[in-house]
């Protein structure tokens, strides 16, 4: 690295802002168009659950539901307005009065209310499901915002479908919204239909050619049918927005809406790009994140920006040791800061010598090159068979290591069982031996460990009395290891073997292996041979 390259420098933005950041509000509808998802539906007590984490992570507005829908919608909207401190509490009527009046009998508790009305202005919309003229359609807008406006003082209007609005009908009727009293004007895309060029387009006409544009703040309000609704969000703002409307995780309306995680972290992480900060505590996203997802049963997927499982895990080796060295090779940002306790790097069958040493050493075991490499062997044997790797798979195959099992005489290249009900058991067995191997395939014993024995002691020579035989389960999991201990008799004395793997028979034949490695050590004291502690 050369003298003047510090390693936390990203490649740089142009141009750098060199004014202090723009604050941007989040109006978070979680609550309201998050609820729209269907199978989201939250009773009383989630809402106000809900509605708190909301107010404690700083969130500015929380729309809290639409109080017309239902008695539920209504009573949850009037208690958050009684009980939310904090943040301005939001609710949503159509443009009409009882819509708007419903509303208000809701929010009116509140230390902070904002009546949000809405009405459609796409031609689609105004013939099909309004059937309104354009005149009809600014009348009803401004009759609207001036009974929500006489009501309270904060007042957000939206013409719904707005990113499929002919350009001079959006500009006339947003005018007349902003003259009738609205203080907020939200441009939403609907219907995820809009591009991130287009929506900037579609902010900064606006904020060129209305002429009251500066009396109101610009919204944006983006759906992810096309994936792009935190990109057009982002868009919107370089076009002239002041808050941008999101809903925790994503969800909303069909595919949702522009997730909030992702705006926060976009704004917070890049924030030398676009020179915006939020009020929003980036910790609490990921426990928000998780109440969200488990009071509305809608899961997050794995690989979901900034709260996915795998956001901050790193599996590839070359990944690892990149971030074993230095954090910033392969994260932008750090699993603490929204909330994470730790970045996970995942042991599995892409991971290499730095990471597994890394682990042993957090699990207590110092491994020399030799011991890494014959414990790295087995690893990937076993990453090949399971999908992922716990700390006690790591565990058993280093104890494995420290008991002396890699330096078996015998080893083991393959077997095949067959076993029924009914049927006498089948076992196949092949080790090696030195650069000689050998075969045996007998059919005896009382099921396939019986068996197991009787083919490792054929091919052997070596008789063995078992005096104890335990499985125990080393790790989590239906593909979990199995660890088997034995206790074996050869003449006269006792011998103890053990074997991991994920398959029971597997760990059998290893665990015998162990032991008659044992047997020709002359290693016949069981209480040396006791499996040390991590
Ligand atoms: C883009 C959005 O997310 S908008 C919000 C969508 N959310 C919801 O719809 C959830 C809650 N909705 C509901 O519970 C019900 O739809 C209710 C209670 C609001 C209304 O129920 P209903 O009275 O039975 O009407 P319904 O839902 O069948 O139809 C909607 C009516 O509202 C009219 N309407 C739609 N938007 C508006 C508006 N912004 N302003 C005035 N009227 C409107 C429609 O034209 C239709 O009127 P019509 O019956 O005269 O044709
Ligand atoms: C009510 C409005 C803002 C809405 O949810 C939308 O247009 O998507
Ligand atoms: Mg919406």
């Amino acid at each position: 690295m050369s003298e003047t390259t510090s390693v936390s420098d990203q490649p740089t933005a142009e141009p750098t802002p060199e004014s202090s950041p723009r604050h941007i509000r989040i109006f978070d509808t979680t609550l309201r168009d998050g609820e729209q998802s269907p199978g989201a539906s939250m009773n009383l007590s989630e809402k106000l659950e809900v509605a708190a984490a909301l107010s404690d992570m700083g969130v500015d507005v929380i729309e809290a539901g639409f109080p017309i829908a239902s008695p539920g919608d209504f009573e949850a909207v009037r208690q958050i307005a009684q009980t939310v401190r904090g943040s301005t509490i939001c609710g949503l009527a159509r443009c009409n009065e009882k819509d708007i009046d419903r509303a208000w009998e809701a929010l009116k508790v509140a230390s902070s209310a904002r009546i949000h009305v809405f009405l459609a202005t796409s031609a689609i919309h105004r013939q099909f499901k309004l059937r309104m003229t354009t005149d009809e359609i600014v009348e009803r807008a401004i009759a609207g915002v001036k009974r929500a406006a006489a009501y309270c003082d904060d007042v957000e209007f939206s013409p719904e479908d707005a990113c499929r609005t002919e350009h001079d009908f959006l500009c006339r009727v947003v005018e007349a919204a902003i003259d009738a009293g609205a203080t907020t004007i939200n441009v939403p895309d609907t219907v995820g239909y809009a591009t991130p060029g287009e929506v900037f387009d579609r902010f900064k006409m606006l904020c060129d050619r209305v002429p009251n544009m500066d009396k109101a703040v610009l919204s944006t309000h983006c759906h992810n049918d096309l994936g792009m609704a935190v990109a057009n969000s982002m868009a919107a703002v370089a076009g002239g927005a002041g808050q941008i409307e999101c809903t925790i995780n994503g969800i909303g309306e069909r595919a949702g809406n522009a997730a909030l995680e992702e705006i926060v972290m976009a704004i917070k992480t890049r924030q030398d790009y676009f020179n915006l900060t939020t009020g929003i505590d980036s910790k609490r996203l990921v426990p928000v994140s998780r109440l969200v997802s488990k009071t509305t049963g809608i899961s997050v997927q794995r690989n979901k920006a900034i709260v996915g499982r795998n956001a901050f895990a790193h599996e590839s080796g070359i990944h690892q040791d990149g971030m074993l060295k230095e954090r910033s090779t392969y994260e932008i940002m750090s699993p603490e800061e929204v909330g994470f306790s730790k970045t996970d790097l995942v042991l599995g069958k892409h991971s290499g010598r730095a990471a597994l040493a890394d682990r042993a050493k957090q699990l207590g075991f110092t491994l020399n090159g030799e011991q890494l490499q014959s414990v790295f062997d087995r690893f990937k044997v076993l990453a090949d068979k399971k999908k992922e790797i716990y700390d006690g798979d790591i565990v058993a195959l280093v104890q494995q290591q420290i008991s002396g099992t890699s330096a078996t005489q015998w080893t083991l290249l393959d077997y095949e069982v067959t076993s029924s009900r009914d049927k006498t058991p089948r076992v196949r067995v092949t080790l090696g031996h030195g650069d000689q191997e050998f075969t045996e395939q007998i059919e005896q014993g009382d099921g396939p460990i019986d068996a197991a024995f009787w083919a490792v002691e054929k091919i052997t020579g070596i008789e063995l009395v078992c005096k104890d035989f335990r499985v125990r389960s080393a790790t989590l999991g239906r593909d979990a290891i199995g660890e088997v201990n034995i206790e074996v008799e050869h003449k006269g004395r006792s011998y103890r073997g053990v074997g991991v793997s994920t398959d029971s028979v597997e760990s059998t034949i290893l665990a015998i292996l162990n032991a008659i490695d044992r047997i020709a050590a002359g290693q016949n004291d069981p209480s040396e041979n006791e499996l040390p502690q991590p």
